[in-house]
C-alpha cells in the first residue's frame, strides 16, 4: 500500500498540531533569513500572522479548521513581492518541512500547491 496516496495531506503533516509546529519553523527561519527577514520584522503583528498561516494551511490541506484571515491577494498588495523573495519563502519552508521529518513525497506535494498560488502574491 503506498502510504502518501491513501492519507490525508493533513495527516501526513501532523493535523493541528504537527502544522503548528512546521509554521513556526517557517517564521523562525524566515526571521534569520537575510532575503526577507525585513518584511516579517516589519510585520504588524507576527503572531496573529502565524495563527492565520497555521490556520490556511490547515484548511488547504484538508483539515476541519477555517480560514478566518484575509485573502491572499488582499495580504500581499503593496508589499511588492519578488520572484526571489518568494523563492526564499519557499526554501525557507522546505527547510522547516525536512526538520519536522516530513518525506519527500509530501514535501513535493506542498510545493506544489504553494507554487499554484505564486500569482496571489508576487508583485500584486
Ligand atoms: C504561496 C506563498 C504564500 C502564502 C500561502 C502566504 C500566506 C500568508 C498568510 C495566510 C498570511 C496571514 C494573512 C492574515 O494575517 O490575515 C500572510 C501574511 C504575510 N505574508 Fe505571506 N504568504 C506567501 C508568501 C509570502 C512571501 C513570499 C512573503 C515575503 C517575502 C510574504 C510576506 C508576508 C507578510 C510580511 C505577512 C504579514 C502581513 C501583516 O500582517 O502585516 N508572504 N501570508
Amino acid at each position: 500500500m503506498n502510504r502518501t496516496e491513501t492519507v490525508s495531506l493533513y495527516d501526513r503533516l501532523g493535523r493541528f498540531d504537527g502544522i503548528t509546529r512546521i509554521v513556526h519553523d517557517v517564521m523562525e527561519n524566515h526571521l534569520a533569513n537575510p532575503a526577507i527577514r525585513t518584511r516579517f520584522a516589519a510585520a504588524r503583528d507576527l503572531d496573529h500572522a502565524k495563527k492565520m498561516a497555521v490556520e490556511f494551511f490547515c484548511a488547504g490541506c484538508g483539515g476541519p479548521e477555517a480560514y478566518t484571515g484575509r485573502d491572499l491577494v488582499l495580504t500581499h498588495t503593496g508589499m511588492n513581492i519578488s520572484e526571489q523573495e518568494y523563492m526564499a519563502a519557499m526554501d525557507d519552508i522546505l527547510a522547516a518541512l525536512e526538520k519536522n521529518d516530513i518525506d519527500p513525497a509530501t514535501r513535493g506535494e506542498v510545493t506544489a500547491v504553494l507554487y499554484s498560488l505564486k500569482g496571489q502574491v508576487i508583485r500584486v
